[in-house]
């Protein structure tokens, strides 16, 4: 087995929400890709220690606050990296290229994902992505999931699902059309639990598949404008996620009443599961907002949830 080059990176946020990149030198592997700011971790160092060592060599910054945005393996032609990605929340100082870099700070949806490294498409999404995921309780009350979705959007809510498995799919393509322009017009995307072949895309919609369908796909269902997601349940089935939409659901966490047949994966579980996949991946399965940091720290983006995020 090739060796792995274990790389911690930073994506530091402004208090804009802009995220700070570094153009990497011509010569050097990757050179000309803008980088989350890092590098390689030392024998024997911590990681938190080598982030807090990067930013102040290559940034001259002191690295305050932080949290665990995504860790994931890549394999190149030439070597293999492990890169731990930290979200940097708080820092002391301004930063500048000490090493002559050229900085930019840059909102996430400016981000082009053919500016960085091929390892850094996961990334881009998981800066691009929310924690909370809202799913849609089950009700045969559209006037009711109506006001669902309106409630979620006032309280900023950015990523929701509409469920609704006991519908027909035209229903649920009907509820979809009516929410989208609301959802369109905050930035919000409500994910369509609809069949591949059915779903129409329209601006503020985007497609979850369920794991048969993730199966079933050949190709990526959606261009990538639309946001793609898929419900797994084991560790080939985030293998296929990967390689097909952006970002996927695993559970169950815990037991729930909405699937009580299946015994809860447990977080050790999910965290390796998790572990060998490079996409960003929501926890879901009897959790609540408060579950977010322990959720953060077994490698998920966030928490998905029915009744955990109702308004
Ligand atoms: N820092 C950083 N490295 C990345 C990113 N994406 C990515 O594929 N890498 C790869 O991870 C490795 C990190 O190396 P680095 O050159 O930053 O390491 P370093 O700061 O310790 O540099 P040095 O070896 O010159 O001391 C490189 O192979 C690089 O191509 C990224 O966003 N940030
Ligand atoms: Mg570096």
């Amino acid at each position: 087995m090739t060796k792995v080059i274990h790389v911690v990176a930073a994506a530091i946020a402004n208090s804009q929400g802009l995220i700070l990149v570094a153009k990497r030198p011509d010569h050097v592997h990757q050179g000309g890709r803008w980088e989350f700011p890092g590098g390689k971790v030392e024998a024997g160092e911590a990681s938190e220690a080598a982030l807090v060592r990067e930013l102040q060599e290559e940034l001259g910054v002191e690295a305050q606050a932080w949290q665990p945005l995504i860790d994931l393996h890549h394999q190149y032609p030439d070597k293999h990296v492990r890169l731990q990605v930290f979200k940097v929340t708080a820092y002391g100082g301004e930063p500048y290229g000490k090493e002559g870099q050229p900085l930019r700070w840059l909102h996430p949806d400016q981000m082009q994902a053919e500016d960085f490294p091929a390892a850094n498409v996961p990334i881009i999404q998981a800066l691009k992505l929310p924690s909370l995921l809202a799913i849609s309780p089950l009700s045969e009350d559209e006037q009711q999931l109506e006001r669902w979705c309106l409630a979620q959007l006032a309280a900023g809510r950015k990523l929701l699902q509409l469920r609704q498995p006991q519908w027909p799919v035209a229903q649920r393509l009907a509820l979809g059309r009516r929410l989208a322009p609301f959802c369109a017009e905050v930035g919000v995307t409500l994910m369509m639990n609809v069949p591949v072949q059915a779903y129409q895309h329209q601006p503020g919609l985007g497609l979850h598949l369920t794991e048969a369908e993730l199966r079933a796909c050949r190709q990526r269902p959606q261009p990538t404008e639309v946001w793609c997601s898929a419900s797994c349940h084991s560790p080939d089935a985030l293998a296929l996620a990967q390689k097909w939409v952006d970002f996927a659901l695993l559970g169950p966490v815990l037991a729930t009443a909405s699937h009580p047949e299946q015994p809860g994966l447990g977080w050790p579980q999910w965290q390796s599961w998790v572990e060998s996949a490079a996409l960003p991946v929501y926890a879901l399965g009897g959790l609540l907002e408060q579950d977010l940091p322990q959720a953060r720290e077994a490698g998920a983006q966030g928490i998905a949830a029915i009744r955990g995020l109702q308004c």
